[in-house]
């Protein structure tokens, strides 16, 4: 199993209040190998704190979080910096993704340098050209961009770096209806190739069943099978 997910729960502190917010996923989810696992659910049930729980990017108050069969929050040292190249992140809003003050180049090159690893100049432009995006954009600033072309950048900068694990939470929100099912048929052809498993947070039923095999729904702090 890749990474599974048991009795999530997140409190989060409400300004001027002393009842906090309580975000609950129980219930497992489970993700294996290659797998494409959709995640539905009204707005504020707890999708993005869920997903950002999963990539590691946030600590449950409690419940367990399973990567490759060790606690995800207990990793430490070289198996942290392995787990967090392993799985990746698209967010909802791609302007919070990017440092406003970087062109592109540097924010696509940022990983392979925390990694250690070689950065192929060839490979970040086919990236983006995948994603339809001209080789141009390298050399632009996050403002320079619009909300879809960031998105691609987004997309295009986590599936480069091969990750085991991409949690996409709703990765074409800001394209038109064209765009979007040209880049949801490049998503899917990408995840193939690389045998990667994605998380696949929407709205869109028609698009969970288009991209997922399998997918979840949050209702009222639980999580159940959808399909
Ligand atoms: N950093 C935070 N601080 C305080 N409250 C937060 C924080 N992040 C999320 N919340 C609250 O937690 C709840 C769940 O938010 P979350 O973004 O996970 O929901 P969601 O299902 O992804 O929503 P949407 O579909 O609208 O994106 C919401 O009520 C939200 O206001």
């Amino acid at each position: 199993m890749l990474l599974k997910s048991r009795d999530i729960k997140k409190t989060y502190p409400v300004p001027g209040k002393t009842r906090k917010k309580v975000v609950q996923a129980l219930g497992d989810l489970e993700i294996q190998q290659g797998a494409r696992i959709g995640l539905m659910g009204v707005s504020g049930v707890g999708k993005t704190t869920l997903g950002l729980i999963l990539a590691g990017l946030v600590r449950p108050d409690s419940g367990r979080v399973l990567f490759r069969d060790k606690p995800l929050h207990r990793l430490r040292g070289p198996q942290w910096k392995t787990m967090r190249k392993s799985i990746q992140m698209v967010f909802q809003h791609p302007e919070s993704a990017f440092d406003p003050r970087w062109k592109i180049r540097k924010s696509l090159e940022e990983p392979f340098k925390i990694h250690g690893l070689p950065i192929e100049k060839s490979g970040l432009a086919s990236a983006l050209e995948e994603m339809g995006l001209p080789e141009g954009v390298l050399d632009r600033y996050p403002s320079q961009l619009s909300g879809g072309e960031l998105q691609r950048a987004a997309l295009a900068r986590a599936l480069c770096l091969k990750p085991d694990l991409v949690v996409l939470d709703e990765p074409t929100s800001m394209l038109d209806p064209l765009t979007q099912s040209r880049i949801l048929a490049v998503i899917q052809k990408s995840l193939k190739r690389r045998n990667t498993a994605c998380l696949f947070i929407t709205h869109n039923l028609h698009v969970a069943k288009a991209v997922c095999s399998q997918c979840y729904v949050l209702e009222d702090g639980r999580l159940e099978n959808l399909f």
